[in-house]
């Protein structure tokens, strides 16, 4: 018999595109209870377009079939106002993948028009608490429309994901030392998830000893940093479009887990992670720009307006070189939010 009460209240879920790929990915997981906890049922709210409804339904019906027992309901529907009422959070994963060739800037037109109705319809109906991951690309600019049109929603409900990059920021450090992934600490990712995106090791530790010191970087970031590393992290997405001849699926939707998993319940004490705030200016950030940052959470019992706040870690020291890669990084999201500005989206 199964431990989690019947009446406990469930957790709405909303999942935009979720006839797609990372929905698939993803939607099993959610309902395994992977995200939220063992303890912690979950209804979910499934939105897609006209065209992809039915295949939805599809996904539905094997979330059935799967009897989990955190799982307390499957609604689909290709409404926004309807996926997003009583929502406490909302993955927004729904947008149109790169393909090969395409940068994601391409993209910020062909999407910018999904975000705008989906934070009109969370500001008009989704709970008090409620809590944005936009997922679809550009994630960053993608976040930052959203929140303009939900003036009623505290900005801090709104973020983009980098937990991948932050994650595969970890592995390459990893390798390179030779130790196992749960071995290092305290990696960043700045800026926006794309390729000017900065993946910092100055702050982090392998094995508890200064990450610089461990790989032999100099403050400069001559050599592998340089060289091997910032390049491999900022062109992962790209690289496995080429090899795999599609965009990473398994790997965002665990990542969506982890950083939806970390916000609610909280980051491990020593450790921080990366993900896409608006930004209050930390760090010289201009203020509204949706901006990767070392980020904790403290986490919390359960969902609520008054728990699990994202804060940024504040008070890093950035050598020159990490102070050229941020701004880069910043200065296209700037032009980006020029960009979907000149549209009317923001
Ligand atoms: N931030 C990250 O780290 C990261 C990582 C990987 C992928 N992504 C992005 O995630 C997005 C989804 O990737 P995917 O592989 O699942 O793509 P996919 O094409 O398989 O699925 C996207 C789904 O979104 C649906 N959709 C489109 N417009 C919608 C709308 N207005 N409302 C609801 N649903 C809508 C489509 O019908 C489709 O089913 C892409 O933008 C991709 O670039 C981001
Ligand atoms: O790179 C992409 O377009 C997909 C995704 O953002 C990724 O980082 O894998």
């Amino acid at each position: 018999m199964s431990a989690i009460p019947a009446n406990a209240a469930p957790v709405t879920v909303t999942v935009t595109g979720a006839a797609g790929q990372i929905g698939y990915a993803l939607l099993f997981r959610i309902a395994a209870g992977d995200m939220l906890g063992p303890d912690v049922p979950v209804r979910l709210k499934l939105l897609e377009v006209p065209q992809a409804v039915r295949s939805a339904e599809g996904v539905a019906m094997e979330l059935d079939d799967g009897a989990f027992p955190l799982l307390r309901g499957v609604d689909v529907t290709t409404d926004a106002r309807i996926a997003f009422d009583g929502a406490n959070l909302a993955l927004l994963v729904g947008a149109r993948p790169r393909g090969p060739g395409m940068e994601r800037s391409d993209l910020l037109e062909a999407n910018g028009a999904i975000f705008g109705p989906q934070g009109a319809a969370i500001n008009a109906g989704a709970a008090d608490d409620v809590r944005v991951l936009v997922v679809g690309n550009p994630a960053n600019t993608n976040a930052l429309i959203t929140r303009a049109a939900a003036p009623d929603v505290p900005a801090e409900r709104f973020t983009a994901m980098t937990r991948l990059d932050h994650n595969r920021a970890l592995t390459q450090v990893a390798k390179r030392a030779e130790v196992p992934v749960s071995q290092v600490r305290r990696v960043t990712i700045w800026g926006n998830h794309s390729a000017t995106q900065y993946p910092d090791v100055f702050h982090a530790t392998v094995d508890d000893r200064p990450a610089p010191e461990v790989l032999e970087v100099p403050e400069d970031g001559a050599g592998w940093l340089t060289e091997t590393f910032v390049p491999t992290v900022a062109q992962r997405g790209a690289a496995v479009i080429e090899v795999r001849g599609g965009s990473s699926v398994a790997s965002a939707a665990n990542a969506a887990l982890e950083h939806t998993h970390d916000w609610v319940r909280g980051t491990p004490v020593g450790d921080w992670t990366s993900a896409g705030l608006v930004s209050q200016g930390e760090y010289g950030v201009p203020e509204g720009l949706v901006c990767s940052f070392p980020v904790i959470s403290d986490g919390g019992p359960a969902l609520g307006p008054d728990v699990a706040r994202w804060s940024v870690v504040e008070g890093l020291e950035l050598s020159e070189l990490s102070r050229a890669r941020i701004d880069a990084s910043v200065a296209e999201l700037e032009a980006e939010r020029e960009a979907v500005r000149a549209l009317g989206l923001v």
